[in-house]
């Protein structure tokens, strides 16, 4: 069995409000996993908020080293400090905006897990790519190559995140979701055994309370990464709550 994850990827937006808010949202005893990564500077803050309740914090991105000349960057190890349990890696913004590689993502999977948190890989493909016909060979390559070989079912997450899905309110079609879904199933079983068939894979990319439960519905759905749906308990609470209906 693996267990269902909702994580919340804040981006650049958090508020006071938006903190509280934190403490409403509830998975119930057995429910999913519930994860919100908020910017840096809010997790000491949602940590305190989310104390005693079921939600878990996350960081946005780490650095690949432990300390040193990297201005602006943040260690693994002081995500930790500040409460998290994960942090996204290679998210589809950090490689547009910061030229990030497969082999940085790589590299900060291992630091992730170094740190002792979960790593939730990103990969995903541009609509290019989508409406040509090597788009699973590029997905597969995304997934090899910023995946460690040290990665286990504990240590990391994959999500899976078409860009152009990303903030549009436009989705794959379900057989297109299934098929890459299955598709990464197949290559994680392939290469890490029994940690690929119990890895979690979640679904990104325009999740909304109305389309949650369809996408949920596929065997390798394991949960979902939520941009704008997870700013507000009020949308954020459906998405989880048709995870656990799932
Ligand atoms: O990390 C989250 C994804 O980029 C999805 O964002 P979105 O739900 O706003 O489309």
């Amino acid at each position: 069995m693996r267990r269902k994850l909702a994580a919340g990827n804040w981006k650049m937006n958090g508020t006071p409000e938006m903190l509280a808010e934190l403490s409403t949202l509830t998975g119930g005893e057995d429910g999913p996993q519930i994860l919100i990564c908020p910017p840096a500077p809010l997790l000491t803050r949602a940590a305190d908020v989310t104390l005693g309740s079921k939600v878990e914090i996350g960081g946005q991105d780490c650095h690949a080293n432990t300390s040193g000349a990297h201005t602006g960057d943040i260690a693994a190890s002081m995500l930790k400090d500040a409460g998290a349990t994960a942090v996204i890696v290679g998210h589809s913004e950090r490689r547009a905006d910061h030229a990030e590689t497969d082999a940085h993502v790589r590299a900060k999977a291992e630091a992730a897990y170094a740190a002792g948190l979960t790593a939730i890989i990103c990969i995903g493909e541009s609509e290019e790519e989508r409406l040509g016909p090597d788009c699973l060979d590029i997905i597969a390559a995304q997934l090899d190559g910023s995946t460690p070989d040290t990665a286990t079912a504990d240590n990391t997450v994959i999500a899976y995140e078409p860009i152009w899905a990303i903030g549009t309110g436009r989705v794959p079609t379900m057989a297109q979701i299934v098929e890459t879904h299955d598709m990464i199933r197949a290559n994680l079983t392939a290469r890490f055994g029994d940690a690929g068939a119990h890895m979690r894979v979640l679904y990104g990319g325009s999740v909304k309370p109305t389309n949650a439960a369809e996408i949920f519905q596929a065997e390798n759905v394991d949960g979902a990464l939520v941009g704008g749906a997870s700013l507000k308990a009020s949308d954020f609470q459906p998405i989880i709550d048709a995870l656990a209906a799932s």
